[in-house]
């Protein structure tokens, strides 16, 4: 019972709470006022009937004393008539002193057998009359006058003498009515003031429940909405206002709480949308936005052109002029690529120094080429990095959406292929994706992953071609030359192959094994023969970049024990300009080896020759393209005989490369070159072939 309680007033609402509070509150007051008054009036009322009563019998008694005395009963019943006049007064007895009875009055709509005395008969003793006497004067005491009959006792004196005993009867029926009256008002009365207290509390448990209640509604508002900016108003500043206070602080907190999480969202948005240094869209929002438009495109029949962007000798600004400035530039190349393009077209950074660009509604690939030439554009003024100029290209691959592919992996992997082919074809220029180009990327990405097992496999080797003294004839050094003898495709090209092995790094141990073999096999030849040769070795543009290219020399020598001054390096020109102050570094520590440096391919790469003499150079190889046409152009002639002239006053040697005529032969005799290498003397061949040819010489 007591839980069922407890579990109501813990789910009704706080209005009814406070209600049934005031209510009982109310209702118990009143009671304990109305119980009180009803208590208070029976007992007035009873003590006014009972001193009436004792003040008629007191006269009474006066009355009747002579008749007493004079035992005249007549005389005291005529005295007691008086009494018919009090209706409430229904019977009254004199008695003697033994209480047996003098005189006796009875109303006359009184059953006298209704009265104790009339029970008794004429054998009953004046010891039953005391009886009944006393019995009426214990009934008399207050706690029994509710009764029927109300009864009084009195002593009739004489001159101080009890003569007698007075006692009267008096009807209760008037006083209980009086009674019930006042209780049925005071029920009235607590009816009203119940309904009063009712109507209060209906009024006053709103001063509590209301601010309550509207705390509640602006919670449930919040709660639904999420609109925590919302606040309480506050009703004033009892215990309900600071708990208004204190949701709306706790909203405060939520909010500024909301706030730093939403900022926190964003840049968590913004570095998974965006890359951090160029702030362009990076991958993944590229993607999605790329299969946004190929969706729009497929239903409006329009083309999308995807271009594949990558930066030319980026990784030589990095390696020379430090991070820094390559970021700036990336920075840069971004500025510059958002300006050309317009809106609805979206450049990304892939990473590195990749960018993909795409552009919607193209209308032909000629358009989609004007874009391209407009991006090459972009990189021929210079940049401004950290006060430095720096000029940069870029090579660009370009592919149509849907004609060359129909998903992003396929179209970013064509327009890639593409840019490759733009690369392989020179640089600084940009190819459109075609059919065909796929193939032979298939092929060099599967000669990439056989070259990276060439080495072990032992299917390299090296061929020498011999360098001849253009005066006496006697051979002086030879070129150690790599094979890849390929297990299914035969004898590959080092210029096949060679440039895929700089892509991918595997370069770095194919040099190392060339310059290992080559210096092992010159030392075999130096220990062997009574002519000393050298033998050199070509050294690839990413050695010479990775600045290992002295450790590794250093490591060969010690290795194989070959005296340093029989050991050449070529390297071509490109590698030295491209390099420039990392490239002087290194050649002067390769120079401090004792080893001979020679510049290849000499005369096709650069007009600018102010770098000969900063550079620690031996020799100068003319590019056989000179040396094929001096015969037939005046002008290459000229140019040949300018080079070794200007290599004798720069006290370097000349090698002619290439030379497959006597004329040749003859004409570079006649200007003075000291060094002759072609296959009109020597093709490249074997190092046996070459022991062979040493012993012929000695003999
Ligand atoms: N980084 C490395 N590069 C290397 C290495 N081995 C070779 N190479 C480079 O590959 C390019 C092609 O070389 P290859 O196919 O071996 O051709 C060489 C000669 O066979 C060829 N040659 C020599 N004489 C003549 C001639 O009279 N006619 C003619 N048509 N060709 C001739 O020239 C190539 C050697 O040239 P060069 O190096 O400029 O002296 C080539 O660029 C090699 O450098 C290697 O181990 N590492």
């Amino acid at each position: 019972m007591k839980r069922t309680i407890l579990t109501y007033l813990a789910n009704t609402s706080i209005r009814r709470k406070l209600m049934l509070l005031i209510m009982l509150t109310c209702g118990l007051v009143l009671m304990a006022t109305t119980l009180i008054f009803v208590v208070k009036e029976a007992n007035d009322i009873i003590s006014t009937q009972r001193k009436d009563l004792a003040s008629l019998a007191d006269i009474l008694g006066k009355n009747v004393a002579s008749s007493v005395t004079f035992n005249d009963p007549q005389s005291a019943l005529d005295t007691m008539l008086s009494l018919t006049v009090k209706t409430d007064i229904i019977a009254a007895y004199v008695l003697k002193t033994d209480a047996t009875i003098f005189s006796r009055y009875i109303a006359s709509n009184v059953k006298p057998k209704d009265l104790p005395f009339e029970q008794l008969d004429r054998n009953s003793s004046p010891a039953d009359y005391q009886k009944i006497l006393d019995q009426i004067q214990l009934n008399s005491n207050p706690l029994f006058q509710l009764s029927e009959r109300f009864s009084m006792v009195a002593p009739i004196q004489l001159d101080g003498q009890t003569i007698g005993t007075i006692v009267l009867f008096a009807d209760m029926h008037e006083l209980k009515s009086r009674l019930l009256s006042t209780i049925l008002s005071a029920i009235l009365v607590l009816s009203l003031a119940a309904g009063a207290a009712y109507l209060l509390s209906v009024r006053m448990q709103t001063i509590i429940s209301l601010p309550i209640l509207d705390l509640l509604n602006t919670m449930r508002l919040v709660s639904e909405t999420k609109d925590f900016s919302l606040r309480a108003d506050k009703p004033g500043s009892d215990e309900i206002g600071q708990l208004y206070d204190g949701f709306n602080e706790m909203l405060q907190e939520i909010e500024e709480r909301n706030l730093v999480l939403r900022q926190r969202q964003e840049h968590l948005q913004e570095l998974a949308h965006f890359d951090t240094l160029t702030r362009l869209p990076n991958r993944v929002l590229f993607h999605d936005r790329l299969q946004q438009a190929m969706n729009l495109a497929l239903r409006s029949e329009q083309l999308i052109a995807v271009i594949f962007l990558d930066l030319d000798r980026f990784k030589d600004i990095n390696d020379t002029l430090g991070h820094r400035t390559g970021d700036l530039l990336l920075q840069q190349v971004a500025s510059r690529m958002e300006l050309v393009l317009r809106d609805c077209d979206t450049v990304a950074r892939l990473g590195g120094d990749e960018f993909t660009i795409f552009a919607q509604n193209i209308r032909s690939q000629h358009y989609a080429c004007r874009m391209a030439q407009k991006l090459l554009d972009l990189f021929e003024i210079p940049y401004s990095l950290d006060g430095q100029q720096v000029f940069i290209t870029c090579s660009i691959g370009i592919t149509l959406f849907p004609d060359d592919g129909d998903t992003i992996d396929t179209l970013l992997m064509n327009a890639d292929i593409a840019m490759y082919h733009a690369k392989a074809d020179g640089k600084n220029a940009y190819r459109l994706y075609n059919k065909e180009m796929n193939q032979q990327a298939s092929e060099r990405v599967a000669l990439q992953a056989d070259l990276r097992k060439a080495l072990d496999l032992h299917q390299l080797h090296l061929m020498y071609q011999p360098k001849f003294d253009a005066q006496t004839g006697g051979m002086i050094g030879v070129e150690a030359l790599i094979r890849w003898q390929h297990p299914e495709r035969g004898l590959i090209p080092p210029a096949r192959f060679i440039p895929l092995a700089e892509e991918s790094g595997a370069i770095q141990a194919i040099t190392e094994w060339v310059l290992r073999t080559a210096c092992k096999q010159a030392k075999i030849w130096y220990e062997t023969s009574s002519f000393p040769i050298s033998v050199a070795v070509n050294l690839s543009a990413y050695s010479l970049k990775r600045n290992n290219a002295p450790i590794m020399v250093q490591h060969a020598l010690k290795e194989t024990g070959l005296p340093a001054h029989l050991l050449e390096l070529e390297l071509t020109e490109s590698m030295l300009i491209e390099n420039d102050q990392h490239a002087e570094e290194t050649l002067n520590d390769l120079k401090q080896l004792g080893i001979t440096i020679a510049i290849d391919d000499f005369g096709t790469g650069y007009s600018s020759l102010s770098y000969l003499h900063r550079f620690p150079i031996d020799a100068l190889k003319i590019d056989r393209s000179f040396v094929w046409n001096m015969n037939r152009s005046d002008s290459d002639l000229a140019i040949v005989v300018a080079i070794i002239a200007m290599a004798h006053s720069l006290k370097l040697k000349v090698v002619a490369e290439g030379v497959e005529t006597k004329a040749q032969l003859a004409a570079l005799q006649k200007s003075g070159c000291e060094i002759i290498q072609g296959y009109l003397l020597g093709r490249p061949t074997t190092a046996e072939d070459i022991t062979i040819q040493l012993k012929r010489m000695a003999s």
